[in-house]
């Protein structure tokens, strides 16, 4: 069992009129500022992005799934090429999953009891065991600059006993996974459960931070759940988390989530969202979400977005932009892609400039003042 990688995350400034706050998380593979939202590489690649494209949109981490390369193509092959890093040519910071999250969204008829998960793949119906300790050594397998807990996400529907007694399961588990941990100058974070309820929260909460993690994430949401109820854990637990560690929210989130959470004082974000979004014609702007693939554009000569600096706003048009999604064209997911990254890492940038500058209240004031979430 390892102890806290010590000395790899610094605050160096807080925002006197809320939570927000500016930091360094030093890694293997370089030094991350936060707030930072990591782009989702599922399999070894952010879907339509080369690495060059990543470090243009000025990425500093991206997160890859322990889950699906378990799967494909299968832990210790990447570990014989030279580990995740060389494997996918991305020599910056990496963040994996451990698998739970992914087992009950894909897996095929999971069966969870004290040992770990036992689950049908989705790829070709092969049945496996995924197990704290199995978790941990896939992610160090891969190599990793910072790995999660395998953990139980309850459904947003779970009654109270449900969550409570999972809760207590991933406590368990997340001890075996920091007494499974072995491999140095890896940080490995524990994350926190316990749903919409916020007694239940502080007890994970403290049962996970009793273990003693390099950093703390909040699981469990973004799994369907109105805002207010994902808003209302964010500001009952911030309090309560470790003020030295990172603290990072899985699977958030839309642009306004992002400012929220900053607001209540997170710094780790990652979420499709940007990804998945820009490949159904879903792009982010100053002005609100559009869907390129409106009529509204079809004549349209101007830039996606006339405030965004990013390569693809200053040079094509969105009458182009439309005419590659309405083709079915391979580019139109580079470009969309490219774009929503940058707007979304061009987001964190303000963000970080406003708290340093100690006027995040009156940046998230204005950021919801932008957002005419026209949606045309
Ligand atoms: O509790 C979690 N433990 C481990 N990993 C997680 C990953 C998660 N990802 C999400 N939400 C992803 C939601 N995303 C939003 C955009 C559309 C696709 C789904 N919640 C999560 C909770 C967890």
């Amino acid at each position: 069992m390892r102890g806290r990688v010590s000395g790899t995350f610094s605050v160096i400034h807080r925002d006197a009129s809320c939570g927000a706050r500016l930091g360094s998380l030093k890694t293997p593979h370089g030094e991350i500022e936060t707030p930072i939202f990591m782009p989702v590489g599922t399999n070894a690649t952010v879907k339509a992005m080369t690495p060059e494209d990543l470090w243009a949109v000025h990425a500093q981490i991206i997160l890859a799934n322990t889950y699906h390369l378990y799967l494909r193509p299968g832990h210790r092959l990447v570990e014989s090429l030279g580990g995740l890093h060389r494997f996918m040519n991305w020599s910056g910071p990496i963040l994996t999953d451990s698998g739970g999250f992914q087992v009950f969204s894909l897996g095929e008829l999971r069966k969870i009891s004290e040992e770990g998960v036992k689950f049908q793949s989705h790829l070709d119906g092969s049945y496996h065991v995924l197990t704290p300790e199995l978790s941990i050594k896939i992610q160090e397998a891969l190599g990793a600059d910072i790995i999660m807990c395998f953990d139980e996400c309850p459904a947003a529907t779970a009654d109270y006993d449900y969550v409570s007694r999972s809760l207590e399961m991933t406590t368990r588990w997340a001890k075996r996974c920091k007494e499974a941990h072995s491999r140095e100058g890896q940080q490995l974070f524990g994350i926190i459960q316990g749903g919409m309820h916020h007694d239940l929260r502080a007890r994970s909460l403290n049962e996970i931070c009793a273990i003693g993690f390099d950093g703390y994430a909040l699981g469990g949401l973004s799994v369907g759940e109105e805002k207010e109820q994902m808003y209302g854990v964010m500001e009952s637990c911030a309090p309560l988390m470790p003020q030295d560690a990172p603290r990072y929210i899985m699977g958030i989130g839309a642009p306004e989530d992002l400012v929220e959470a900053v607001w209540h004082g997170f710094d780790m974000f990652d979420c499709v969202m940007p990804t998945r979004n820009a490949r159904n014609g879903m792009l982010f702007t100053s002005q609100g979400r559009i869907n390129i693939k409106a009529k509204a554009y079809e004549e349209d000569g101007g830039p996606l977005d006339p405030a965004c600096g990013c390569h693809v706003c200053r040079t094509y048009s969105r009458a182009y932009l439309r005419h590659l999604y309405r083709a079915g064209e391979i580019l139109a997911s580079q470009l969309n892609t490219y774009h929503n990254l940058y707007y979304y890492l061009d987001l964190m940038r303000r963000m970080r400039g406003a708290i340093r500058e100690n006027r995040f209240t009156e940046f998230r004031r204005d950021f919801y003042g932008s957002q005419t979430d026209n949606h045309v």
